[in-house]
């Protein structure tokens, strides 16, 4: 079964965090950044976006979490420079979160936890196809983390705040147009931290090449508060499940070194 002795089911939602041991796993994320341990590489350059709003679909409920799904059909939003190669095409961004304001990132600095993180993720079209393909290989992903606080309200965020209720149960999906995600990046993107990691929900891939922006951003209490509206059930279900907690907790570093962009 799913719960064979391999595989430890998280207690705090079953079947959420899916296996906490990925067999033979040496890169899997999320990771603490211990700062005093990232090594500085001059060579890593700015991140460089062009995100083009017109290529924004459609929100939808997975149960893990809610996906603002963008058009990678082209190049039209993209991500290169920083520890990158190749150029990557941005196909969707999502958050996770906890229950309480004290906790729900999953990448950690120091140990200290911030109340969410927004992941834009973003596939290499350079040397594949599809999102499909590149998540089968080593440098076929990137994902740009940005950790959140509570503060001001974010008003680039309200226009997705105001879509989730649309979007409550596990399944659903509204259309959802014209939003440039750029306007939830920090101020300041040229300092950050890179290393090779993993999708941080099952199948845990170990494709991704994490870029981890050191400056927060802030949106309110309230606007979080939407978030942890959300269900991880279906409307058919009888026991609905709030959708809060759904990080994964941090994996051993296994060696890896984790860079940082700044001194
Ligand atoms: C593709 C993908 C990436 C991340 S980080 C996630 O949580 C789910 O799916
Ligand atoms: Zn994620």
């Amino acid at each position: 079964t799913a719960c064979s002795s391999k595989y430890v089911l998280s207690q705090m939602h079953p079947m959420w965090q899916g296996p906490l041991a990925v067999p033979g796993g040496d890169r899997q994320s999320p990771i603490d950044i211990v700062v005093r341990k990232s090594v500085f590489d001059s060579k890593l350059k700015p991140l460089e976006t062009e995100y083009d709003p017109q290529t924004c679909q459609q929100i939808w409920n997975n149960g893990y979490s809610f996906l603002v799904e963008y058009d990678d059909t082209t190049d039209k939003s993209t991500l290169k420079g920083g520890p990158l190669q190749d150029r990557f095409r941005l196909c969707q961004f999502h958050f996770h979160w906890g229950e309480s304001n004290s906790w729900g990132s999953e990448h950690t600095v120091d140990r200290r936890l911030f109340p969410a993180e927004l992941h834009l993720v973003h596939w290499n079209s350079d040397k594949y196809r599809l999102f499909e393909e590149a998540v089968m290989e080593d440098n076929g992903l990137a994902v740009i983390g940005v950790f959140l606080k509570v503060g001001k309200r974010h008003e680039g965020l309200q226009k997705l705040v105001d879509a989730l209720p649309a979007i409550r149960h596990k399944g659903s999906v509204v259309e959802f147009t014209r939003f440039d995600p750029g306007c939830l990046l920090p101020t300041n993107t040229d300092d950050y931290w890179t290393y090779h990691g993993s999708l941080t929900t099952p199948p845990l891939n170990e494709s991704v090449t994490w870029i981890v922006m050191k400056q927060h951003i802030e949106v309110s209490h309230d606007q979080l508060a939407v978030f942890r509206s959300l269900l991880f059930t279906s409307a058919e279900e009888e026991v609905q499940k709030s959708m809060v907690n759904n990080f994964r907790v941090q994996q051993p570093l296994r060696g890896r070194t984790v860079r940082s962009s700044f001194t």
